[in-house]
């Protein structure tokens, strides 16, 4: 598995929720083919295939609360060996969400090249996930659980970044401007790789 995805880069996109994390992901794509995986997304197609598994990750993510670390990174690493042979880099969205997240990715897959910190200010995300909510259908996008996942957000994630800070790592991405701004600086960010 390692040497498989040995040559490509590795990506961490991390945030609070709603601070931007998949629009910017989804810009990354379109210009670098970046391979985009969404540990929500992964987390939200096992709920809706209807599976056990699914049922009790739906329980878990309604109350706002991490599902258990094994589970999230034995989806990312099936879905990255899925890509390995025609993928040149992998964006990992919403991962890792606490220290230990970011340990247990390292020992099993590799280590990531860049962490982007998609940053926006707390009201700022709060509003975004209510107007988002409109559409959605995301049962976690209503007011009583964005206040838990924020909050969850400030407790286990954003020590995640003062890790990765001291290993050099990380770009701070102001995510308050206009989203073609923000991609500026995230397109920046990648280009530096090279
Ligand atoms: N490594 C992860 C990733 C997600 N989740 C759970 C808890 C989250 O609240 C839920 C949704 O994940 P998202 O990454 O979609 O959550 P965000 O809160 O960041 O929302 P989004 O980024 O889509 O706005 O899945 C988890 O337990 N562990
Ligand atoms: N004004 C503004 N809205 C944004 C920006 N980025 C994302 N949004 C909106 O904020 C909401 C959450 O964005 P999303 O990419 O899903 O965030 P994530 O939760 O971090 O994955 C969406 O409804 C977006 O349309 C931005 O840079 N500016
Ligand atoms: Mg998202």
């Amino acid at each position: 598995m390692a040497d498989k995805i040995k040559d490509a880069k590795i990506i961490f996109v991390v945030g609070g929720p709603g601070s931007g994390k998949g629009t910017q992901c989804e810009k990354v794509v379109a210009k670098y083919g970046y391979t985009h995986l969404s540990s929500g997304d992964l987390l939200r197609a096992e709920v809706a295939s209807g599976s056990e598994r699914g049922k009790t990750l739906q329980a878990i993510m309604q109350k706002g609360e991490l599902v258990p670390l094994d589970t999230v990174l034995d989806m990312i690493k099936d879905a990255m060996i899925a890509k390995a042979d025609v993928s040149k880099g992998f964006l990992i969205d919403g991962y890792p969400r606490e220290v230990k997240q970011g340990e247990e990715f390292e020992k099993k897959i590799g280590a990531p090249c860049l962490l982007l910190y998609i940053d926006a200010k707390g009201e700022t995300m709060v509003k975004r996930l209510m107007k988002r909510g409109e559409t959605s259908g995301r049962a976690d996008d209503n007011e009583e659980t964005i206040k838990k996942r924020l909050d969850l957000y400030y407790k286990a994630t954003e020590p995640v970044i003062t890790f990765y800070t001291s290993r050099g790592i990380v770009r701070k991405i102001d995510s308050e401007l206009p989203v073609d701004e923000v991609f500026g600086h995230v397109a920046k960010a990648i280009d530096d790789l090279k």
